[in-house]
C-alpha cells in the first residue's frame, strides 16, 4: 500500500470528522430545531448551534473544542500491515493536532502531564478487525468527555429513581433507557445521541453500546422488539422537557439505537453510551493498494446547509417569535470588574453580554487555586469553565481556535469557596451546579452563566485577543487564558436569590419520567 497516501486519507477522515458534521446528525438537529417554539431559551441555543456548525464548517476548525478520545474502528482485508496502518493512523493524529484541528487531549493518568501530541498509552483507540471483502473500512468516532461522563450502566434488577423495579425483561431495559437520559439532563450537552447495548459483561456492552454508535441515525432496526422499542424511547424521552442544554423544550434526544448480545446467567446489564449533539463520526472506504479514499461513508441523503436554512427561516423567526407568547429575556450587558450589587440584579432567564477580561479555569486549576493563592487579583472578576483549542503563531502569539464551555459539575466539591476566598463574581460553564455552588452564590453574591456547549467556534469568535496565561504546565485545555472577548453571550441559569434553573428542570423532568413507571412492553 501507498503509505504516505493513506496517511493523508487518515487525515482528512481527523479533520471532516472535527469539523463537518455528517448529513444524518444534521438532519436531527434541524429537526429539533423545527419542533422548537421561536423565542425560547431552547430554539435560540439551537440557533446558536447551528450558526455553530456553519462557522466550523466555513474555518474548517473542530465544531467543539473537546475533540474527544479519538477511536478508529478498521476492518482490512486479508494481509494487509495493520502495524503500518497504525503507524499512519499516529502520524496524521499529530499532523491534526499541530494543525489545530484536534485539542491536545492525551493526559498522564498518574502524572497529569498533556502529551501535546494526543499520543499516549493507548490513545488513539485502534480496533482491527478482518473481514473477506477487498477494501479497508476505516470509521472514526471523536466523542468529548463530557458526554461521555454521562454513559451509564445498569445491572439488573433495580430499583430507578422515578420508575421503581426494573426487572430482567425488555421493560426493565426500557426503564433503564428512560432513565439514562433523564440522568445525563444537560450534561452531555442535550440533545443528545444515545446508544444502548443490551447484555455482555461490563466492557463488552459498553463496547456493544458505542457500536450503536456507528450505525446511521436513520436506519431500521431489523430486530423487531428492538425497533419498537427504540421507536417508543424517542417519543417518550422528548416529553421529559429537559430539552437543548438542559433549559427546558421539546427536545431531549435525537438519535436512539439499541443493540443486544447474549449474557452469562448472573449477569443482566444494559450499557447506554451518551453522545453530544456534536455527535462526530465518519467513516471512509480506502482502496488498499492505492491508499486513497474511494468513497465516504454516511453520506446518504440532503446535506443540511445551515447558513441557507438561517436565511430562510430569519425573516419567520422574528415574525413568529413577536407573535409568541414567550416573554423576552431581559439583556443585560456584563465588564468585569463586577460588583456585588450588579451581581445581585441578575436573575435566571436574564441574557449576559459579556464584554472585556474573563479567565479560563477548569479542573486543574480549580483543586490548584483551593490550596493556593491565585497567580492574578481575581476580585470581581468571572471565570470561564473552557478548555480552549490554542495555537502559537511564529512571532509567539497564541490564537484561539475553538473555545466553547466544560461541564461545571466537576468543579462542584471547590466552586463556592475559591469564589468567596478571591471575589470572583460569576462563573461561566455549561450543564449548571449543585447545592453548594447554589448556596455560596446566594451568600457571597455570585451568578452563574450557563453558555451553548459544543459551540466552540461561535465563542471563539468572541475572543478578540488572548492576553496572557498561567498555569502552562497543567497543558493547554487546563491553562489558565486571559482572554478579552466582545459580545459573549450566555444565560444566568443560578442566581444569588437561590434559583436554580437546573434544580427545577432536574424536578420536573423527574415527576415526567415518574409518569412512565407501568409496564409498557411485556
Ligand atoms: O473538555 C471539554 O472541553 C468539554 C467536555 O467535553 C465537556 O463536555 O465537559
Ligand atoms: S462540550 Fe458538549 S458538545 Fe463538546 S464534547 Fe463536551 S459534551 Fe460534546
Amino acid at each position: 500500500m501507498d503509505i504516505q497516501k493513506f496517511q493523508e486519507s487518515m487525515y482528512s477522515l481527523i479533520v471532516e470528522t472535527s469539523t463537518n458534521l455528517p448529513k444524518d446528525v444534521r438532519r436531527a438537529v434541524k429537526s429539533a430545531k423545527q419542533r422548537e417554539n421561536a423565542g425560547t431559551r431552547s430554539a435560540l441555543s439551537l440557533t446558536t448551534i447551528t450558526n455553530n456548525i456553519t462557522m466550523a464548517d466555513d474555518n474548517v476548525s473542530p465544531i467543539c473544542q473537546d475533540t474527544g478520545l479519538p477511536t478508529f474502528k478498521i476492518k482490512t482485508p486479508v494481509g494487509v500491515n495493520q502495524l503500518e496502518i497504525k503507524k499512519a493512523i499516529r502520524n496524521a493524529i499529530i499532523l491534526a493536532t499541530k494543525g489545530g484541528k484536534l485539542r491536545p487531549n492525551a493526559v498522564d493518568s498518574l502524572s497529569g502531564e498533556n502529551s501535546g501530541d494526543n499520543l499516549g498509552e493507548g490513545l488513539p483507540v485502534i480496533k482491527f478487525d478482518q473481514w473477506e471483502k477487498d477494501y479497508i473500512d476505516v470509521r472514526l468516532i471523536l466523542k468529548g468527555g463530557g458526554c461521555e461522563n454521562k454513559n451509564i450502566q445498569y445491572s439488573l434488577p433495580m430499583e430507578l429513581e422515578g420508575l421503581g423495579k426494573a426487572g430482567r425483561d425488555l421493560d426493565g431495559i426500557r426503564k433503564c433507557i428512560l432513565h439514562s437520559v433523564y440522568q445525563a439532563q444537560g450534561q452531555g450537552c442535550s440533545a443528545g445521541f444515545i446508544g444502548v447495548g443490551i447484555g455482555g459483561d461490563r466492557s463488552s456492552g459498553y463496547d456493544l453500546a458505542k457500536a450503536q454508535l456507528f450505525r446511521s441515525n436513520e436506519d431500521v432496526n431489523p430486530n423487531e422488539d428492538l425497533r419498537q422499542l427504540e421507536d417508543y424511547i424517542m417519543k417518550t424521552a422528548n416529553e421529559l422537557g429537559i430539552g437543548t442544554m438542559g433549559f427546558g423544550g421539546e427536545t431531549t434526544l435525537l438519535g436512539c439505537k439499541i443493540g443486544v448480545m447474549h449474557r452469562i446467567p448472573a449477569s443482566f446489564f444494559v450499557s447506554v453510551a451518551y453522545n453530544c449533539w456534536a455527535f462526530r463520526r465518519l467513516g471512509v472506504k480506502v482502496n488498499p493498494e492505492t491508499g486513497e479514499i474511494n468513497e465516504w461513508l454516511y453520506q446518504e441523503g440532503e446535506k443540511i446547509d445551515f447558513a441557507l436554512e438561517a436565511e430562510k427561516a430569519a425573516k419567520d423567526e422574528v415574525a413568529a417569535a413577536a407573535e409568541s407568547d414567550v416573554e423576552a429575556s431581559r439583556e443585560i450587558t456584563l465588564q468585569a470588574p463586577i460588583t456585588e450589587e450588579q451581581i445581585r440584579e441578575l436573575k435566571v432567564g436574564d441574557v449576559v453580554h459579556i464584554n472585556g477580561r474573563m479567565y479560563t479555569g477548569r479542573d486543574a486549576i480549580h483543586k490548584h487555586l483551593s490550596e493556593n493563592p491565585a497567580p492574578i487579583d481575581l476580585d470581581g472578576q468571572i471565570i470561564y469553565h473552557c478548555g480552549p483549542v490554542m495555537l502559537k503563531d511564529e512571532e509567539g502569539k497564541w490564537h484561539v481556535k475553538a473555545a466553547g464551555p466544560t461541564t461545571s459539575i466537576r468543579e462542584e466539591p471547590y466552586q463556592g469557596d475559591i469564589m468567596k476566598r478571591f471575589g470572583i463574581r460569576a462563573v461561566i460553564g455549561k450543564g449548571g451546579m449543585g447545592p453548594k455552588t447554589l448556596e455560596a452564590l446566594s451568600e457571597h453574591g455570585g451568578v452563574y452563566l450557563n453558555a451553548i456547549g459544543g459551540a466552540a467556534q461561535y465563542y471563539a469568535d468572541c475572543i478578540k485577543s488572548v492576553e496572557g496565561v498561567n498555569f502552562t504546565e497543567f497543558g493547554i485545555p487546563e491553562a489558565m487564558w486571559h482572554l478579552n472577548v466582545e459580545g459573549f453571550t450566555a444565560v444566568v441559569t443560578m442566581d444569588s436569590h437561590g434559583n436554580s434553573l437546573h434544580k427545577d428542570v432536574q424536578q420536573s423532568s423527574l415527576e415526567k419520567l415518574a409518569q412512565f413507571k407501568e409496564p409498557v412492553f411485556k
